[in-house]
């Protein structure tokens, strides 16, 4: 019979905490590469973002979800030049051959002064919401990402057999959106309806927050040609490589495809956290290669898929 694979699970206490030693340290960096080669996906514990905080996000969305449709479609990403806001049930096309996906979604990042506006730098369109329901999570929240996503690129170049300093200037001040989703319940019986239809991410690195128990991740296993599920389990958190690290490493860390399709019977919250890195960073991992900044990259990659025009 054949052995389902799974999406590996990583505990990366031992290279967050300071006090271990430099051969636990390493285990964990083998660890993460080998998962990244294998799937460009892994599920980690032992992450440091407190279950608090996390619980208090995902209620966040629920608060921001609830809101009437005209409150949050002021809200709408297509009037803001950072891109930060709404999007609407349908507005996103993750993959052109199916149906718009059945999800609506909210993306911040860190706040930006107007007259530094740019490509996805700018102030973010905060809902009118109790401070302690959105603002405040939600803020805190983006610093643990920061931290997470930090740690887990230094574990991705040291597995890649380079020096942290690597990271320099892509870490200089970092583009980290985070976004908030809600897949409705999923009714429709047409097989091209996803919640997110088949993609990969445009960024270097995701951390991906789901709701506990509401399945419906899937990750596309080549060489099974099967769909992975991947579970919805507390306090565990999904990482994947994006496509700019697949291009950095010419496809050794796998910008791997995927898919939602709402399995839970009823709503389904997840928080992503795409981390792009500083926009006019070029390959770290290859300091040669300047081909595109990660600016290009992601402009082009992100226009497309809200059909938005890429000047
Ligand atoms: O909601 C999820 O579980 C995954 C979402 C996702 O893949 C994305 O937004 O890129
Ligand atoms: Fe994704």
């Amino acid at each position: 019979m054949a052995i389902i694979p799974e999406i590996p699970t990583i505990d990366l206490r031992s290279y967050i905490q300071p006090d271990t030693s430099p051969e636990q340290k390493a285990k964990v960096v083998d660890e993460v590469k080998k998962a990244c080669s294998q799937y460009g996906f892994l599920q980690v514990t032992g992450h440091g973002v407190p279950l608090a905080n996390q619980r208090e996000v995902l209620g966040s969305c629920k608060s921001l979800f609830d809101l009437p449709q005209d409150r949050k479609d002021a809200l709408s990403l297509k009037n803001n030049p950072a891109r930060r806001g709404y999007e609407r049930i349908g507005e996103q096309i993750l993959d052109a051959k199916a149906l718009p996906d059945c999800k609506e979604g909210y993306y911040l990042g860190r706040e930006v002064p107007l007259k530094q506006l740019g490509f996805l730098r700018g102030p973010n369109q905060w809902p009118d919401l109790p401070d302690e329901e959105f603002h405040a999570p939600v803020s805190k929240y983006y610093e643990h990402m920061l931290r997470l996503g930090g740690s887990l690129l230094e574990m991705l170049a040291l597995g890649l057999g380079h020096d942290v300093s690597v990271l320099e200037a892509f870490t200089k001040e970092p583009v980290v959106n985070l976004k908030l989703l809600h897949y409705p319940k999923h009714i429709s019986e047409d097989p091209k309806q996803f919640g997110a239809g088949a993609h990969t991410d445009f960024g270097a690195i995701t951390i991906l927050l789901q709701q506990p128990g509401k399945h419906g991740l899937e990750v596309y296993h080549s060489s099974s040609d099967a769909w992975l599920s991947v579970p919805a389990v507390e306090d565990v958190f999904v990482i994947n490589m994006g496509d700019l690290v697949h291009k950095w490493t010419d496809g050794k860390y796998s910008s791997t495809v995927h898919r939602v399709v709402n399995a839970s019977g009823g709503d389904r919250y997840s928080v992503p956290c795409f981390y792009q890195g500083d926009l006019s960073a070029t390959n770290p991992f290859k300091p040669g290669d300047t081909t595109e900044t990660v600016e290009q990259h992601i402009k082009r990659k992100f226009d497309m898929s809200y059909g938005l025009s890429s000047k």
